[in-house]
């Protein structure tokens, strides 16, 4: 059988940085484990838009289409600002996102042992926290149509459209519930039904996917706005959280400050299964290009570390090296390595990104 395959795109900002801890690991796998993947390595966001003229080239779209999964840093930062929209680096992962048809992306928010004191909430509300938010990636108000900004009278107008299908919701909300059925059985699904005939539809249909096919998991349904609220209160009431394309957008936002710090949170896009069985998947970490930081090794290279550790157990199905990758972030942080985000203001000596890596690749070798 052939080795599996990834397709990296660094992209723009910390991308390149934190991806580069991520190609330290999976050499890592190949010298230590025999576990070979074949890598290419291509453009995506600002970079591309340097080179070709567009944030993602049609030949890298095509290569995205064929490797088990891409693995992606970030796009985006103030050099693009003023490009036209169409061309803007963020316009680039949509593409892949799309075309690709990742409908189900998942992000957990899982708050370590050792940075539950660091979160800004209170260490019991975060200690021991594990949950999934599913949010649905390749619809909604991010594609919907009409959309753009139009001459109304004397002035313009901005418009976007929320818009699911029936078979939108059915599809993520499946994932959702598969998804529980692994974890702690439970599913909250969030949409505002009481102000938008989407969510009206997307809890119909939810409940619906509930009772056919999934009714020992424990549903329930909560708008957004008090979903936001709650993860905020008392976030470890929910197991999984099912949620369209934008409320999952800030929710995973707001959840990742839950576990100390954005540089921490990690992604799977995943969509329908492949002729080899595997899904159609992206891994990208939760955060962006983080403009104020890039270039000075400050960033934080765990969240494209567990992006990669996502791919092992759902692209892979090498879920013990996935625990192993996870294990051993557990272990440098239980260990006090910090990177700038994990700390205080005048708190001890930050680590740079690759020292972040090497304390990395040194628990994974005490791992063997
Ligand atoms: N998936 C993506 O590629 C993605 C996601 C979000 C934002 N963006 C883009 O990134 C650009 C900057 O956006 P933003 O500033 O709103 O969000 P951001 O996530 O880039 O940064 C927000 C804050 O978090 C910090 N941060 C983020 N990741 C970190 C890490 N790994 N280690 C340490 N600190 C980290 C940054 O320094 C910044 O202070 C924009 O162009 C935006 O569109 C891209
Ligand atoms: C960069 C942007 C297109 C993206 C989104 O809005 O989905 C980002 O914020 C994310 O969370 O992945
Ligand atoms: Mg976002």
């Amino acid at each position: 059988m052939s080795n599996p395959s990834l397709l990296i795109l660094a992209g723009d900002g910390i991308g390149p940085e934190v991806m580069g801890q991520v190609i330290r690991i999976i050499d890592w796998f190949g010298d230590k484990r025999s576990i070979t993947f074949d890598v290419t390595e291509d453009l995506v966001g600002g970079i591309a838009y340097d080179k070709h003229g567009v944030p993602l080239h049609d030949d890298t779209m095509e290569r995205a289409q064929q490797v088990d999964a891409v693995l992606l840093g970030a796009v985006g930062g103030p050099k693009y600002d003023d490009l036209d929209f169409s061309v803007k680096p963020e316009r680039g992962l949509l593409r892949l996102r799309k075309e690709m048809d990742l409908y189900a992306n998942l992000r957990p928010a899982q708050c370590f042992d050792a940075l539950a004191d660091f979160s800004s909430l209170k260490k019991e509300v975060v200690a021991g926290l594990d949950i999934m938010i599913v949010r649905e990636l390749t619809s909604g108000i991010y594609f919907g149509e009409p959309r753009g900004i139009f001459e109304e009278g004397n002035e313009r107008v901005g418009i976007n459209t929320q818009r699911y299908t029936e078979s939108e919701i059915d599809r993520v909300a499946r994932s959702a519930f598969e998804l529980a059925r692994r974890r702690g059985n439970k599913v909250c699904s969030m949409e505002k039904a009481n102000v938008m005939e989407s969510g009206i539809l997307w809890r119909e249909v939810v409940q619906k996917v509930h009772d056919e096919d999934y009714p020992d998991v424990e549903l329930s349904h909560m708008y957004a706005d008090t979903g936001a609220m709650q993860l905020c209160r008392w976030p470890k009431q929910f197991d999984v959280i099912v949620t369209d394309n934008l409320f999952g957008d800030l929710l995973s936002d707001a959840a990742a400050m839950l576990t100390g710090s954005l540089g921490m949170l990690p992604s799977a896009s995943l969509g329908a299964p492949m002729a080899n069985g595997r899904p159609k998947a992206l891994y990208e970490p939760v955060h962006g290009s983080a403009p104020d930081i890039a270039g000075q090794e400050k960033a934080n290279p765990i969240a494209c570390i567990l992006s990669f550790a996502m791919a092992l157990r759902y692209s892979f199905d090498m879920g013990d090296d996935a625990k192993r990758v996870e294990d051993a972030v557990e272990k440098v942080l239980s260990d006090g390595v910090r990177t700038g985000d994990l700390m205080q203001a005048g708190e001890g000596k930050a680590v740079t990104t690759v020292q972040m890596g090497n304390a990395i690749i040194d628990a994974l070798n005490t791992s063997l």
